[in-house]
């Protein structure tokens, strides 16, 4: 595909997407639900011939030397893909809340005014190289009534393409237009370009990503965007401390998976439980292979730990979105300092406090100002899935329309209806 030829391959796409928007709007719940159903089916009777697309995608990664967390979320396995089956069938069970009307309220005027939950049109999106995201997507937006056009990482695209084919059918053989869910078949970023420039087709797009991607729609954009970007997401130990389940919960957000953007990239230690719990946290890491960016007093009270790889944080590391084994750690005063320094450096996605101080906790839920703020938990937890919504758009970081894991209702919008019997305004 050329040049010109993208704009043109884009802006058909924009039509069809926008003719299928208006059929998902006003279909039923019953011929959504269907379609989630079918692409269940679909994707479980498909598993050895998605293995052999997937194979492709992996095998190009891994001659490119992609690191080996990046290799993993391109993986598309069984286990993979039973878990998206079952997101797909969990999805059709929840109820339809297109069409729900709130707030219903007459007025002086005898006219009743409420709001009808409506679905917003046509969604664009761009993300990683997961390709379950593909299928995360494609679902929320069936149940929603959206149409949308993705374009997911370029490692993936094999992958994506194989998906994006089962999609289609499960909506045709639904009755639906296949073209609701349509996938950006050239990795070509130049179509990224077309896709967030095209009003007239795209009510909003979604960029999951990181800071490359996030300079390109800050600067070319031309439709509303709700940003799903990094997460410089922080555990704080405070004191008082319940320090072995903390050992458990700071384990668990840097080293459960180092890829995601709720994985904890920094960890604050108050001054005093610093010296009993950075030694064992320390133990643990260096068990694990992570290593340590450390203000200078972290790095002394790690020094006698075998095998610690230490090294002295730069102003920088405080900043760092690392997706790797690697985290920052400061000792910080206390609470306010642990706020302050949240607010600062972090980019407002997840932060965790662990503590055993109800007050200090609940300062904490009120002034860090990120999209989830948890208490004696781990930031891994910031997930559509994990949070009740049965799969996840992703994580916005944006602080209008959505904020946090993005599911069915973040792809909706409640309009105003009145309901008069001829009433007119004196
Ligand atoms: N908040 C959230 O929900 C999520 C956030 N993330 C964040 O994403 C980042 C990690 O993923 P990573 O794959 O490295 O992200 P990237 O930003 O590199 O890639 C994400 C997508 O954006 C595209 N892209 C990147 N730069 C440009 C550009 N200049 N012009 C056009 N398209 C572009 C990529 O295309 P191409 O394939 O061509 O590189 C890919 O499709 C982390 O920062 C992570 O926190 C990840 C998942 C969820
Ligand atoms: N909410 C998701 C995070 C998704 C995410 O960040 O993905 P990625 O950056 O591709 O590893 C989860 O925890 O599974």
């Amino acid at each position: 595909m050329n040049a010109p030829n993208i704009a043109e391959t884009l802006h058909a796409m924009g039509l069809q997407a926008r003719q299928a928007a208006a059929v998902m709007a006003k279909s039923s719940t019953a011929a959504r639900n269907q379609a989630l159903r079918r692409l269940a089916a679909l994707l479980r009777e498909s598993v050895q011939a998605l293995d052999v697309d997937n194979t492709r995608d992996l095998a190009r990664a891994e001659a490119a030397g992609l690191a080996a967390p990046m290799v993993d979320r391109l993986r598309l396995g069984a286990k993979v893909i039973a878990t998206v089956a079952e997101g797909c069938e969990q999805l059709a069970a929840m109820p339809d809340i297109i069409g729900d009307i709130v707030g219903m309220q007459q007025q002086p005027s005898g006219i009743r005014v409420g709001r009808m939950r409506v679905p917003i049109g046509v969604f664009g999106m761009i993300y990683e190289s997961r390709p379950n995201v593909t299928i995360e997507a494609a679902s929320l937006s069936i149940k929603s009534g959206n149409a949308c056009i993705l374009r997911g990482g370029s490692e993936a695209i094999d992958s994506n393409k194989a998906l994006a084919r089962l999609v289609q059918q499960a909506l045709q053989d639904s009755g639906l237009p296949p073209e609701a869910v349509q996938l950006v078949q050239t990795t070509d970023r130049e179509a990224v370009g077309q896709l967030i420039a095209m009003p007239q087709y795209v009510d909003v797009v979604i960029p999951r990503g990181g800071k490359s991607l996030i300079e390109r729609i800050s600067r070319e954009a031309k439709v509303p965007v709700i940003k799903h970007l990094d997460g410089n997401c922080h555990s704080y130990v405070d004191d008082p401390c319940d320090l072995d389940m903390a050992l458990r919960v700071v384990d668990n957000a840097k080293t459960q998976k180092v890829s995601p953007c709720n994985a904890s990239e920094s960890l604050l230690v108050a001054r005093g439980v610093a010296a009993d719990f950075l030694p064992r946290i320390g133990e643990v890491f260096a068990a694990k292979g992570v290593e340590m960016r450390c203000d200078a007093e972290a790095a002394a009270l790690l020094r006698n730990v075998q095998g610690a790889r230490v090294v002295a944080a730069t102003e920088q590391d405080w900043y760092e979105e690392y997706l790797a084994l690697v985290i920052s750690i400061k000792v910080v005063g206390g609470l306010d300092e642990a706020i302050a320094h949240i607010n600062h450096y972090g980019s407002h996605h997840t932060d965790a406090i662990l503590t055993r101080d109800h007050v200090h906790a609940q300062r904490f839920l009120r002034e860090v100002d990120s999209a989830s703020v948890m208490v004696n938990a781990s930031t891994r937890f910031a997930d559509g899935f994990e949070y009740g919504l049965g799969a996840e758009i992703g994580i916005s970081t944006d602080k209008f329309h959505a904020r946090g894991p993005v599911g069915i209702e973040g792809l909706t919008s409640l309009k105003w209806i009145v309901l008069g019997q001829g009433e007119v305004r004196g």
